[in-house]
């Protein structure tokens, strides 16, 4: 079987395998069909090959007819259903004309049935789900103006005493492949030594994927599923399960072995020694890039469960334990190896087979035959030891470097498995902060981050990780919040490569909190991201920045799975960001959103009574901690601009700053030069304002600076602009600094929605920062470590 194969090397070939829920029903074609082309388009020059499983559940159908067989008034129902169903499939998936050969195909297939049932040739009744597939997706393709061709696995594929025979199939495959087309292969089929059609088992089209991708030397085989990724537990059972982008082909094969079902350990096997990428994505989600297997990788760690089970015990080196788990097509794990005896765990629902095929070897074997329920923690870098306490119920624990397997008498509740995912997966329970932005927000932030940390302890780790301002980097993992300045003060100066790889040195999960109101700062924001941070973002400029390089932030979160939190960028510790999230995600409209954003401005039209130059109010806010770093960028309504901008975005508006009609209330001959430069002109302010003080005050009303976004049939108009409103008017009746957000939507139309309170100060901010900082933690950690799971 080790002759070479005949097939010339497709050193760029691709290989994509679609599972029966990517091709569940006519949509699911329709969009397999967009990936393949994009596919094609990306991999120009590169040989497609797919494969592909039975739509939906039709293999189950089949399975029920075959059962059925022999009670045709059981059986004769089922095949009527099953044909309705695939022919109402291709009438869907098709157009009418390109229908007209698949049908004709199809209840061919069909009405051979119930012969192939009378001659028990029950594979190839269960082959019709695949070439089904195989039929309709090339049919698919080829309306779609691509080259593509249909093809029998079992014109090529041949085992040999249950063994892959790749030189022979390797040379029929050859004789079979057609230049510039896409091959759409049947999944799940092959022929044996005798031509009999044989099926590969559950999860066999997997298995035909990677052996294709061995035949055709694929550069990569990608198994699209349902899952975006290689979960550290049953995401279905573990909310807070880690999607892993890579995984080591060494514990992609332990958790095959240990019946993981992601990947089957013969799915793996095929490209074992072969220089083939692997890589598993979600046909549902393919903006995700999913998780490749490759060898070197760091260990993750892993949860698994494996529902009952028992052991053997049999004499050291009387027979090995893949073996058997090839015979009987499930797992058999060895659990302890001693001199002179080993002990395996497998599904009770093989033993006795498994006592049979070892009794036909002359190998006697001892069954224990109480059944367990067995947990298996793969271990990952850094793992902690774990106290027989953690699962005082375990009857047996089996330990050794790569992994932990206890046996229980019952399976873990989801509580349970949850809280042992909290210990042993995200086992630190640690969180790495790196602070930019050391002034005025920033130091209370860090001020605050003492409490913080005595506070969730029990929870997790928050370590603060670095501290930076405009010129120095105290780039340590573990520092004292109350020891940052002076360190700060004698740490190096920065550039942004350092920054980076530093960031990309600290484990994660990792948070970076920009309290900068630097636009270049928040410019690297999608390399931040990359490095595997998520963002906490005081700073206005990212959410602001020009539509084109705001998406790329958007674009890389997506990439790699990030977060963005950057509710203080308006109204600083109002949840209004939250406020609309919610609204939106619950099915509302916002139909505008109006008020005061501005704190400073807000504070400054009340305390202003004319009694001494605006400018010295000005000074007043500065110094309270109210304004930005350079105050004009309130006096100019900018602020307030970027704050109804972040709004608009957070509506899913594709605004601009420039689309914001803007009223500035700083004579635009100030705004030029530095803050030192302006304070001498400052009187050309104090006389502007006074004036505009005395008009509002002769008419009775007081001054108010008032943004306002609203939306009508699809349309946006946003402004912000100073107006003198009356003391009975809404926005009068406020304290100095307040905010208010009024919110008018489908759902608060004839009565708004108001929020209310503080919009600036270093307080308030800092707070806000740390409320989204306990978000991002809750998504983490959402349970405290036990030391006995209850
Ligand atoms: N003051 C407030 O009430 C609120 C402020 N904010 C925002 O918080 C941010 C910080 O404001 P403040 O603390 O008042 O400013 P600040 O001027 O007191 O402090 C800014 C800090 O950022 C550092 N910095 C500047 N450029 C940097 C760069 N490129 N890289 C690293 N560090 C850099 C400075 O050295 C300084 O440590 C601003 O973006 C502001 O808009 C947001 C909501 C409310
Ligand atoms: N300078 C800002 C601070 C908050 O964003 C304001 O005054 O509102």
């Amino acid at each position: 079987m080790h002759s070479k194969t005949q097939l010339q090397p497709q050193q760029a070939a691709q290989v994509h395998k679609f599972g029966g829920s990517s091709l569940a029903d006519a949509n699911r074609f329709a969009a397999v069909a967009k990936l393949v082309q994009q596919q094609h388009q990306q991999a120009a020059g590169q040989a497609l090959w797919l494969v592909v499983s039975a739509p939906g559940d039709t293999t189950d159908a089949l399975l029920n007819i075959i059962a059925s067989s022999d009670n045709e008034a059981q059986c004769q129902p089922l095949r009527s259903a099953l044909q309705q169903q695939l022919s109402s499939l291709v009438q869907q998936a098709l157009s009418a004309e390109g229908a007209v050969s698949v049908q004709v195909q199809l209840q061919q297939w069909l009405a051979a049935v119930p012969a192939l049932l009378t001659q028990q040739r029950h594979n190839e009744v269960l082959a019709i789900g695949e070439r089904l597939s195989a039929l309709l997706l090339s049919a698919v393709l080829k309306e779609r103006g691509l080259n593509a061709a249909a093809l029998d696995a079992r014109d090529f594929l041949r085992l040999h005493q249950h063994q892959p025979d790749l030189p022979q199939s390797a040379a029929l495959l050859a004789a079979l492949t057609q230049a510039d087309t896409i091959h759409v292969v049947t999944g799940f089929i092959a022929r044996d030594e005798q031509q009999r059609s044989i099926t590969l088992g559950r999860n066999g089209s997997d298995y035909s994927a990677t052996l294709l991708g061995a035949l055709v030397h694929a550069a990569e085989v990608t198994i699209w599923t349902d899952v975006k990724a290689i979960y550290s537990a049953d995401p279905r059972k573990v909310a807070s399960a880690l999607p892993y982008q890579q995984v080591s082909w060494q514990q992609a094969c332990q958790l095959a072995r240990l019946g993981n079902p992601v990947l089957h350990a013969r799915t793996l096997s095929a490209l074992t020694g072969t220089t083939t990428r692997l890589r598993v994505r979600s046909s549902y989600q393919p903006v995700h890039q999913g998780c490749q297997v490759q060898q070197q990788v760091k260990a993750q760690h892993f949860i698994t469960e494996l529902n009952d089970v028992t052991l053997l015990t049999l004499a050291a080196g009387s027979y090995d334990a893949e073996r058997l788990a090839l015979q009987l097509q499930q797992p058999v794990v060895t659990l302890a190896q001693h001199s002179d005896h080993v002990i395996w765990l497998l599904p009770a629902s093989c033993a006795e087979q498994a006592l049979a095929l070892l009794a036909a070897e002359h190998i006697h074997a001892v069954w224990d035959t109480r059944r367990y329920h067995a947990l298996a923690w793969l271990k990952g870098e850094q793992a902690t030891d774990v106290s027989a306490n953690l699962l005082p119920q375990a009857l047996h624990r089996y330990e050794n470097e790569q992994q932990l397997i206890w046996l229980l008498p019952t399976p873990l509740n989801a509580e349970q498995l949850q809280q042992l995912h909290q210990a042993l997966v995200t086992p630190a329970a640690e969180l790495k902060l790196v602070v930019a932005g050391s002034g005025n927000v920033g130091g209370e932030f860090l001020a605050m981050l003492q409490h913080q940390q005595q506070r969730l302890q029990p929870q997790v780790k928050l370590s603060l990780a670095g501290v930076m301002n405009s010129r120095r980097a105290l780039l340590e993992p573990d520092i004292a919040p109350i020891d940052w300045q002076q360190a700060l003060a004698e740490a190096a100066s920065w550039h942004s490569d350092s920054l980076l790889s530093y960031l990309q040195s600290l484990p994660a999960p990792k948070v970076l909190v920009d309290i900068t109101p630097s636009a270049d700062f928040a410019r690297l924001y999608p390399q931040f991201i990359a490095a595997g941070c998520d963002i906490i973002s005081a700073n206005k400029q990212g959410v602001t920045l020009p539509g084109s390089e705001y998406q790329q932030i958007k674009q890389a979160l997506a990439d790699h799975q990030r977060q963005w939190l950057s509710n203080t960028t308006c109204g600083a510790g109002i949840p209004v960001q939250r406020s609309l999230q919610e609204l939106l995600s619950a099915g509302d409209r916002i139909r505008q959103v109006s008020g005061i954003f501005s704190g400073t401005l807000s504070w400054l039209f009340c305390q202003f009574d004319g009694s001494k130059p605006f400018s010295d109010f000005v000074l007043e806010a500065q110094q309270a901690g109210l304004t930005e770093p350079d105050p004009r960028d309130d006096l100019s309504g900018k602020d307030v601009q970027r704050k109804l901008l972040v709004l608009a975005r957070e509506l899913g508006l594709t605004l601009e700053l420039g689309d914001i009609a803007l009223q500035p209330l700083l004579p635009v001959e100030l705004e030029q030069g530095s803050w030192q430069q302006f304070w001498p002109k400052r009187a050309l302010l104090d006389n502007a304002m006074a004036q505009l003080f005395a008009q509002a005050k002769a008419q009775g009303k007081v001054l108010r600076y008032v943004a306002c976004l609203t939306l009508q049939n699809e349309q946006a108009q946003a402004s912000v602009a100073l107006q003198a409103v009356s003391p009975t008017h809404p926005l009068a009746a406020i304290a100095p600094c307040d905010n208010v957000f009024v919110i008018e939507s489908d759902w608060y139309s004839s009565n708004p929605l108001v929020l209310k309170g503080p919009g600036a100060g270093k307080q308030v901010t800092a707070g806000g920062l740390h409320a989204d900082l306990a978000q991002l933690i809750d998504f983490y950690f959402r349970r405290a470590q036990p030391a006995t799971l209850t």
